[in-house]
């Protein structure tokens, strides 16, 4: 890059970059001085079960907003347009599901990894392959989570590289090493604060460099950046309100239901409605977060109009210009490089120590203690610090790998969570809502499912290189192509539409989650019933969600009649105590029961958490 280009930082920037270093190392010591000085793994790795829902909130939005999304969403929508805000409706889902299912199931087994009700559900082998598929998942995100902003920052400003990376992974290994949960939680809730702060920031500035709202706004829409709701049913278009609505429920289910940084939080929690609540906050402050994002990427829009700024760096990647484009609006104010650049940190390290926080967890939890069930609870407390630090050293290892990928950080972010995190998905659906699966089908299952996503996976990498891509036109010659564009894009999409295979490689990377979460249950159910299905006896109580009972809740009492008659031999409704027929004023329908005494969830009567939903 030409050095009089290079962004340079000030005496202030360099203060407050410190100081969000300073007080994240701060807050760790302070834990791992007070309460109970994390002498037991319960405090360590589950906060002792008692966090209020708003921390524990902040810290679920945190898990997974890292600098990957502050920087790859702007990028996205000024190369593609607005259409990826659509992401938003499938938080909806994508938290009430969790909130209502997986919440009530796993909190209510008092586990401390999530991978514990595999084993409970099915077997030991169950248990160790998902937490397996976890930990490679973990890692594997890591590395592209140190990875991007220190990529960014070097890009613009000249940081060394390495440097940066070595410094952001040794002090989260350090607070995360000795302060434990407790210091992951108030540390993700300062970050929080500092990633919003930092965005807005940005916002605020360029939006007025741009020459107000209303001048953004027309150039975004002279531009042709603002979408409209696509609604092509084509599996394969990148981004269209299915993939984004409704493969995003499956994305956002593999994370916020499943996965154990989140579910950790949910078990952390003093009460089930605690988490339940927290669980409902993390929508607004998520929407946020992804409004944040997609504006800052239309005033880049309005700032350089679609061009390519690729001379001036040293990267032609669209990641690196959304850096530039912010050091470009803030030169000059004291301070306000300084404020994002500790904003993509701060996103960074919050999502880093709730990965090694979780990766000592399920290491510790689900590989070793049962290996070592007499350990005393001192020795597994320095373990799991061992385990967290040496974690700490294997993401920096990560990150090298990261480097030798280059692709849309966003979308090999995304890609990651879809591959490995939809198929883990799958293994607890399929435990949940299925009494008849068994431990082949679902070891089976995971397996089929992890073959078929990375086979999509990989050979969407290897054929990508021979595709062109179609970018939106910049507003330089937009004015009198606006029309011919969209002609154009379904030309090419005729000329180009692949076919077998490749048609199959070419699935959007927002369906993987869905597909391969699919794959898994149904191979699972396949192989069950060839192997045997488990008999509902055997099931362990309060395992099973009663998917079946909760839906017909929801219909009219004749038609609820009906199916109960059909469905009777597989499903739980005779099991239920009459004293819980009564949901919502609609009587349930189920036929009296002579087993009542069966304990558990799978028990449990259609509309259990009425109050509690109500109250929330
Ligand atoms: C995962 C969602 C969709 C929601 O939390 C969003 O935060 C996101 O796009 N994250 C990308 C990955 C990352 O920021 O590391
Ligand atoms: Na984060």
């Amino acid at each position: 890059m030409d050095p009089s280009r290079q962004k340079h930082f000030s005496v202030v920037d360099y203060v407050i970059f410190a100081v969000l270093l300073a007080a994240s190392a701060g807050i760790g010591l302070y834990y791992a001085l007070s309460g109970g000085r994390q002498r037991t793994t319960q405090e360590f790795l589950l906060a002792d079960r008692s966090m209020r829902c708003l921390p524990v909130s902040l810290s679920l939005i945190a898990s997974f907003q890292s600098a990957v999304a502050i920087i790859g969403v702007p990028a996205e929508i000024y190369t593609h347009g607005t259409q990826y805000w659509f992401m938003g409706c499938a938080y909806v889902l994508g938290l009430l599901i969790p909130a209502h299912v997986f919440i009530p199931v796993l909190y209510r087994l008092r586990l401390s990894s999530a991978y514990q009700y595999l084993e409970l559900r099915f077997s030991k082998a169950v248990r160790v392959c998902g937490t397996l598929t976890f930990i490679f998942q973990m890692v594997v995100y890591m590395g592209v989570c140190v990875y991007t902003p220190a990529f960014a920052l070097n890009a613009v400003t000249g940081f060394e590289l390495w440097g940066t990376v070595l410094v952001t992974g040794l002090v989260c290994t350090l607070y995360t090493t000795v302060g434990g949960l407790k210091a992951v939680i108030w540390t993700d809730v300062f970050q929080t604060a500092v990633m919003f702060a930092g965005q807005l920031a940005v916002i605020v500035v360029g939006v007025q460099r741009a020459g107000g709202v209303s001048e953004v706004w027309r150039k975004v829409l002279e531009g042709n950046r603002i979408s409209g709701l696509d609604l092509n049913p084509d599996p394969t278009e990148r981004h269209t309100f299915w993939t984004l609505g409704v493969g995003g429920v499956f994305l956002m289910l593999s994370l916020y239901g499943v996965n154990q940084a989140q579910v950790q939080r949910y078990l952390s929690s003093r009460t089930e409605r605690d988490a339940v609540r927290s669980c409902y906050m993390v929508f607004p402050s998520l929407q946020l977060a992804l409004a944040l994002s997609c504006i800052m990427g239309l005033v880049m829009f309005a700032q350089y109009c679609g061009e390519d700024h690729a001379d001036k760096l040293k990267s032609s990647s669209r990641d690196a210009m959304v850096i530039y484009f912010v050091m470009d609006m803030l030169q000059g104010l004291p301070g306000l490089p300084g404020l994002f650049v500790a904003c993509l940190f701060s996103a960074a390290l919050s999502t880093i120590s709730s990965a090694f926080n979780s990766l000592a967890t399920v290491t510790m939890e689900d590989l070793i203690k049962p290996q070592f069930p007499s350990m005393s609870e001192a020795r597994a407390t320095l373990v799991s610090k061992a385990l967290a630090s040496s974690y700490g050293l294997l993401c920096l290892a990560m990150a090298y790998l990261t480097h030798l990928m280059g692709d849309s950080v966003l979308q090999v972010a995304l890609k990651i969570f879809g591959m490995v995190g939809g198929p883990i998905l799958g293994v607890f659906c399929l435990g949940m809502f299925f009494p008849c699966a068994n431990s082949t089908g679902a070891v089976t299952g995971l397996g089929a499912g992890l073959l078929m996503a990375f086979w999509v996976g990989i050979g969407s990498i290897v054929t990508r290189s021979s595709k062109t891509e179609l970018l939106a036109p910049s507003c330089h010659f937009v004015l009198e192509s606006e029309n011919t564009t969209s002609a154009l894009q379904t030309t090419f999409r005729n000329i180009t539409r692949p076919s077998g295979l490749r048609r199959f490689y070419s699935l959007s990377y927002m369906w993987y989650s869905g597909f391969s979460c699919f794959t898994v249950i149904l191979t699972g159910l396949i192989i069950s019933f060839l192997t045997g299905p488990m008999k509902e006896e055997d099931v362990t109580p309060g395992t099973i969600y009663p998917l079946g009972e909760k839906l017909l809740c929801f219909l009219p009492e004749c038609v609820q009649k009906k199916l109960c008659c059909v469905t009777q031999p597989l499903s739980e409704e005779e099991r239920l105590p009459p004293q819980h027929k009564d949901c919502n004023g609609l009587s349930c329908g189920h036929p009296p029961s002579s087993q009542e005494e069966t304990e558990g969830l799978s028990s449990q009567p259609c509309c259990h958490n009425v109050e509690q939903e109500t109250a929330v």
